[in-house]
């Protein structure tokens, strides 16, 4: 049977919509491993398995090397692949900012902001189901770590780094918020993973949240919060929705893979609730605690105390 008349032959799934509060039916659980169990029909579904079943699948089509063996080498490829993604991301916009295609390197600086966390926090669905598959991914934002040090205390020097990724373009600049960054990144790969809405929705604020208070903030900030000069009601509250709305895109993301199960109504309240906690700290006129880690940090414990894990 040659590729299209097999894909064709798939009988179509409907993943039954994320936000059921009911868990996958059985019959779709059967209709699925029946799939599933033929590896010459690894459905286009394989990816969007829920992982139980991905597990039978993955031993199934490793039976030569070993389960382990398999899940090693596809945590391997998914780690390079995504380093890979990581330093291309930055060349890129490097790229964009040295032809003058983005006009401002802040607003480089701040795109590499926003897709650097979602971009690697959506890529975790190609790691395995193994134990070690987190630390695997952890890997990524600890190698972009040592970059950030070793250029941060200029032993080495990238210039295109320094420019992607720094407000003046002083190396020095790597220590701070980018490292912060990388460093929350870390923690919500090896603490939460992808079992769990808490590291998501706190990726979600820092990156989709905090990244556009600054973009929509100094273009349109003109009326400035009455408690700080600093900042306005345009940047916060486009911080309030553009994290909110992340947030729900990325669980959705999740639970229509079968990570977790979520219900809409519940989901919406808690989520909403992170991110005006979230936004309410980042707006505070404080100075003791970068934003890299006041937010991600103030909507950990928001989530962790709204969805319990
Ligand atoms: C510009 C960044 C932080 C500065 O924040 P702020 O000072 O504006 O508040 C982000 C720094 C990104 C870092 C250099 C690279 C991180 C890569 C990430 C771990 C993996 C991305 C993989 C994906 C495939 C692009
Ligand atoms: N809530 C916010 C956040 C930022 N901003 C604007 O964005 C600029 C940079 O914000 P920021 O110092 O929080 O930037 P980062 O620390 O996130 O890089 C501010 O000086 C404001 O012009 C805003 O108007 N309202």
């Amino acid at each position: 049977m040659h590729g299209l008349a097999m894909i064709l032959s798939l009988p179509l799934y409907r993943i039954p919509p994320p936000w059921s509060s009911s868990p996958l039916s059985y019959s779709y659980d059967l209709r699925l491993h029946r799939q599933l169990a033929s590896p010459r029909q690894l459905p286009l579904l394989w990816f969007a398995s829920p992982p139980r079943l991905r597990r039978r699948s993955l031993c199934t089509s490793t039976l030569a090397s070993g389960p382990a063996t398999g899940a090693l080498l596809q945590d391997a490829g998914a780690t390079a692949a995504v380093l890979a993604g990581a330093y291309s991301l930055v060349r890129a916009f490097d790229a964009l900012t040295e032809n003058n295609l983005i006009e401002q390197q802040n607003l480089s600086r701040k795109l590499v902001h926003i897709l650097s966390g979602l971009i690697f926090i959506s890529s975790w669905p190609i790691f395995s189901n193994s134990a070690e598959a987190r630390y695997f991914a952890s890997l990524v934002p600890l190698l972009n770590c040592l970059r950030l040090v070793i250029n941060g205390f200029s032993l080495t020097t990238d210039a295109g780094l320094v420019k992607s990724v720094t407000r003046k373009g002083n190396p020095e600049e790597l220590l701070r918020g980018p490292l912060h960054y990388v460093l929350i990144l870390i923690l919500c790969s090896v603490i939460f993973w992808r079992d769990s809405p808490t590291g998501i929705i706190s990726v979600a604020m820092m990156c989709g949240g905090d990244g556009i208070a600054d973009i929509i903030g100094r273009r349109f900030g003109a009326q400035k919060l009455p408690y700080n000069q600093h900042k306005s009601w345009a940047g916060s509250c486009s911080m309030f929705l553009f994290g909110f709305l992340v947030s729900i895109g990325m669980l959705y993301y999740f639970s229509s893979l079968g990570y977790f199960q979520l219900d809409l109504t519940e989901t919406v309240q808690r989520v909403a609730l992170v991110s005006l906690v979230a936004t309410v700290v980042e707006s505070l006129p404080t100075e003791v605690m970068d934003d890299n880690i006041s937010v991600p940090l103030v909507s950990m414990l928001t989530a962790l105390l709204t969805f319990n894990y």
